[in-house]
């Protein structure tokens, strides 16, 4: 900054030597203040283009390798992007999330610079993608994006691994990698609408997939539901 001041001209000393400058002095300052002001703007919008793009590898890596996973599982005909769930709501909330990230950016960067925060979100992201990453294995074929609604012989009930200390670990891990996606980008009304969004969508698919789950493997689901807990807070 004193490096730009110099080249400007406008150096304290300077400036105060003659009364007679003061104005064109004090329009060049206007400027150079003007033209600071939208260098710390690119600054941050560069800095976080950077924190975007690894928001961005963040998002699309966990999708591309969840897609590779399960054409290993099931197949490469038996998986299509549909059944990876990418809605229209998912890409709505995902460009909610670059609107508030930018609005935020330019009205108010120094929000952008809570790095705990920051970092807090971050350990999320590994641990709901390592835990969704765990289910997915653990489940191998049973492991549908789709609810399955009719029992195939190949079909087990998986209650080992991570279905040991829940039922839904495939869930958990999502809401705390959606959830976390947010709080690493300092997001404060996406950190409250993904969970809201993500929450009810699982309070009502849980019970759904269970109805069928209980069809199929009867008792043994009933006692598996009793001892394991769901994995998503306030649904039992
Ligand atoms: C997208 S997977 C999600 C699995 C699980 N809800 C989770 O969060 O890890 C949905 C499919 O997994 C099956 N599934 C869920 N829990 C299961 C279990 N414990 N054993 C076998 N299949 C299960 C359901 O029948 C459904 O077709």
């Amino acid at each position: 900054m004193k490096q730009l001041m110099q080249s400007r001209n406008l150096s304290p000393s300077r400036s105060h030597r003659s009364k007679a400058a003061g104005g064109v002095q004090l329009k060049e300052l206007r400027q150079f203040i003007s033209e600071t002001f939208e260098m710390s703007f690119m600054k941050h919008l560069c800095d976080d283009m950077q924190h975007q793009f690894v928001a961005l590898i963040l998002h699309g890596s966990p999708t591309l390798s969840e897609y590779i996973l399960a054409m290993i599982i099931h197949g490469k005909s038996n998986v299509n992007l549909t059944s990876l769930l990418i809605s229209k709501s998912y890409v709505l909330a995902m460009i909610f999330s670059l609107v508030e990230y930018i609005v935020e950016i330019y009205f108010s960067p120094a929000l952008k610079e809570h790095w705990w925060i920051s970092n807090a979100g971050l350990a999320m992201v590994v641990v709901g993608e390592i835990t969704r990453k765990l289910a997915i294995i653990t489940a191998g074929r049973s492991f549908t994006h789709l609810i399955k609604v009719y029992h195939e012989e190949h079909h087990t009930l998986v209650t080992h691994g991570v279905y040991k200390y829940v039922r839904h670990p495939g869930y958990s891990g999502f809401f705390i990698w959606a959830v976390g996606t947010q709080i690493m980008l300092c997001n404060p009304l996406s950190t409250v609408a993904f969970s809201i969004v993500v929450w009810k969508f699982f309070a009502s698919r849980i019970p759904y997939e269970e109805f069928f789950l209980r069809q199929f493997f009867g008792s043994r689901y009933d006692e598996y539901s009793r001892t394991v807990p769901c994995g998503i807070p306030f649904v039992s």
